[in-house]
């Protein structure tokens, strides 16, 4: 019914604006979908079967065009989220991706898929990290999201172990501020005897848990969605996970923002079968090895110094190889192709005994 008094004409006007404004929207992304079609065509012309129709270095040349050019009202980042859905959709008219996750459905790693691709991608959820490199590297999906790394946990291992013996790039990075929820089918805290959740997220929740369910047995499962499935079945127990776990499987938030770290944010990796061209802004992932003697490691990083290349991460895991041999993953900031850069991996690669380029990508946007 028509709101009557004050509002009267003035709200109809603003909303007779917002209605043609809509039109015009809704005609000028008509408009870029069919430029969208068309550039499908060019590329299918150019390289026929070879044909590469997602291009992270061009998504990210626009969202960043876009978020450099606004003026607001809107927040840079909300303005860039509903560009990144309109490129999604556009790359869904010229040939869906399919994205491999560690599943099952609801899990952060998807919402890590999402926010990297947009929603008009088809997302598989996959039970094993292995089997996510698995897939991707029998092209039976376009892409792959694992974690790499939490603010609060650190590292997730298996992913970097991955790595040592896969032939697939990185092509992508994806950081996700995760909130964890106390999920369950009862409403009260009190009737709670079991938590079920990934490991990493009971131990980002401790503190909380400890304060507020010390009794309760904490149970480790394969991922947090697991977990809320499993709850679901409970009458007397809980999951650790987000939202959209909660959603999935119709339980109800009995705590919000459980995690001890206010700051806690998930490091997602994207792989696939090649890296990505450069972007401007690019970071590239190294897997390294250096022979197991005195200051091996700072002659192993010296080239990175001589160079001017800062280094944003360093990580070192057991190579298996040997009880005292160990590798290092290394995030430099730079594309490999940058005649800086290129020539940095040059010298690195002459003092290591292990050199592997795991990929070059853009940094992200969102
Ligand atoms: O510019 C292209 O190559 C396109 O395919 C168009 C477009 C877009 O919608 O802007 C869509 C998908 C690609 O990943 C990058 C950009």
């Amino acid at each position: 019914m028509e709101q009557a008094g004050t509002q009267g004409d003035g709200l109809k006007d603003v909303r007779d604006r917002i209605d043609a404004i809509d039109l015009e929207l809704l005609s000028l992304i008509s408009e870029r979908a069919r430029c969208a079609q068309q550039v499908a065509q060019i590329k299918t012309a150019a390289d026929g079967q070879r044909v590469q129709f997602y291009r992270p270095e061009r998504e990210v040349a626009v969202l960043r065009r876009i978020k450099a050019a606004n003026a607001g009202p809107l927040d840079g980042e909300e303005v860039a989220r509903l560009f990144r859905e309109i490129m999604s959709a556009c790359l869904a008219l010229e040939r869906p991706l399919n994205v491999a996750y560690l599943g099952p459905a609801g899990t952060f790693t998807q919402a890590a898929a999402i926010k990297h691709f947009g929603h008009s991608v088809q997302t598989f959820a996959l039970a094993t990290i292995s089997e996510i490199f698995r897939e991707v590297e029998a092209g039976s999906c376009d892409f792959g999201v694992v974690p790499v790394e939490n603010s609060t946990e650190g590292v997730v291992s298996h992913t970097l172990d991955t790595f040592m013996t896969s032939p697939l790039r990185i092509t992508g990075e994806v950081s996700l501020r995760i909130h964890h929820h106390l999920l369950s089918v009862v409403d009260q805290l009190c009737m709670i005897r079991t938590v079920y959740s990934h490991q990493q997220s009971l131990a980002q929740c401790r503190g909380w848990l400890d304060r507020h369910l010390p009794n309760a047995e904490r149970v480790a499962m394969g991922s947090n969605a697991e977990a809320a499935r499993t709850a679901a079945t409970e009458e007397d127990a809980a999951a650790v996970a987000g939202w959209q776990a909660a959603e999935i499987y119709g339980l109800k938030v009995l705590a919000e923002r459980i995690e001890d770290e206010p700051g806690n944010t998930t490091r997602f990796l994207v792989i696939g079968p090649q890296d990505a061209p450069p972007s401007g802004e690019d970071k590239t992932s190294l897997l390294l090895s250096c022979r197991n003697q005195a200051g091996g490691l700072h002659a192993l990083l010296t080239p990175l110094a001589a160079h001017g290349i800062s280094m944003t991460r360093i990580e070192s895991r057991p190579s298996r190889r040997g009880i005292w041999d160990y590798v290092f993953f290394i995030d430099i900031m730079g594309h490999r192709d940058d005649p800086k850069v290129a020539l940095a991996l040059e010298s690195l690669k002459q003092s290591s005994l292990l050199f592997k380029v795991l990929g070059s990508y853009p940094v992200a946007v969102l």
